[in-house]
């Protein structure tokens, strides 16, 4: 099924019961950077219950002692505090990082947990499905079959992100996420409570990403492209600011897939290029 047409930009929705799902999965990303997974084993309760408690977490001035200090990758990031490579203007978003040996405020532990979990194993088999289908010209490249990259990592980033709802004084140029390429090997993104993504096809053309509810948006990111010299690539995307009459909070869950520091890319490792791109978007230091 496409669920995004256009000639140049075909997404794909893709049951993981289907039995040409890896090379499905494949093709999309191939094509546009992203796919989306329906009929997951991901529980729309679960889900549910983390938009629940994270938006109380949000809504607690509380919320600011979370914060860490300057280079720590985990905890409470607060509005307007990261930009895009390149930008100077921050995005218009508050965000929680969480990391599977990272402190979780004790509201929303249980269901973190077991949804960040439930998320890995997803991606793992996503994984899974590009060793088995990944040209061998290309798989000779990798240092490691992509699987054996995210082996015990404990880098697979969960970033539960909330977008308020615009502020009158919003400056021309301002957005809730500007265009960026993701750092790590793939994302998984349940997606968001309300739409707003959008990815770029190579003629610079922004297309909407489909937000049905169970959807679970996957994107390759930089390290994916990295490693497989650009077999896979790395598809830009933003969230783009909702019109006056539909200016509500905006929540979205994506799952950062990061290999283990030591493991290499292409010319560097996952861990060197992790820390550029951190100092380039603003953290770290
Ligand atoms: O909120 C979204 O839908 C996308 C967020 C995103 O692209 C990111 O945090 O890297
Ligand atoms: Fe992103």
């Amino acid at each position: 099924m496409k669920v995004s047409s256009m000639a140049a930009f075909e997404v794909l929705a893709i049951s993981p019961d289907d039995p040409n799902a890896p090379e499905l999965f494949s093709k999309s990303l191939r094509g546009t950077g992203f796919a989306v997974i329906k009929d997951h084993d991901i529980d729309m309760v679960e889900i549910s219950d983390m938009y629940d408690v994270w938006s109380k977490y949000f809504a607690d001035e509380a919320k600011h002692d979370d914060a860490t200090p300057g280079s720590d990758p985990a905890g409470y990031f607060g509005y307007k505090s990261e930009n895009a490579k390149g930008r100077t203007q921050k995005d218009l978003k508050e965000f929680f990082h969480v990391y599977q040996s990272r402190d979780v405020p004790p509201d929303c532990e249980a269901v973190t947990r077991k949804f960040h979990a439930s998320l890995i194993g997803l991606g793992e088999t996503l994984l899974g499905w590009l060793d088995q289908v990944t040209p061998p010209e290309v798989a000779s490249k990798l240092s490691m079959p992509f699987t054996r990259m995210v082996e015990g990592s404990q880098d697979h980033l969960l970033r539960v992100l909330h977008y308020p709802p615009l502020p009158d004084d919003v400056e021309p140029g301002e957005v809730r996420a500007a265009a960026h390429g993701d750092i790590n090997l793939i994302t998984l993104l349940v997606t968001g409570s309300e739409p707003g993504l959008q990815a770029q096809d190579v003629n610079g053309d922004w297309h909407d990403i489909p937000c049905g509810t169970g959807y679970i948006n996957v994107n390759a990111g930089d390290m994916l492209a990295q490693a497989s010299h650009g077999y896979y690539p790395s598809t830009v995307h933003r969230v783009i600011n909702p019109p006056k009459q539909e200016n509500r909070a905006r929540y979205s869950l994506p799952l950062f897939m990061h290999p283990r520091p030591d493991v290499r890319l292409a010319t560097q490792t996952a861990g060197e290029f992790l820390q550029q791109r951190l100092k380039e978007i603003g953290h770290a230091g």
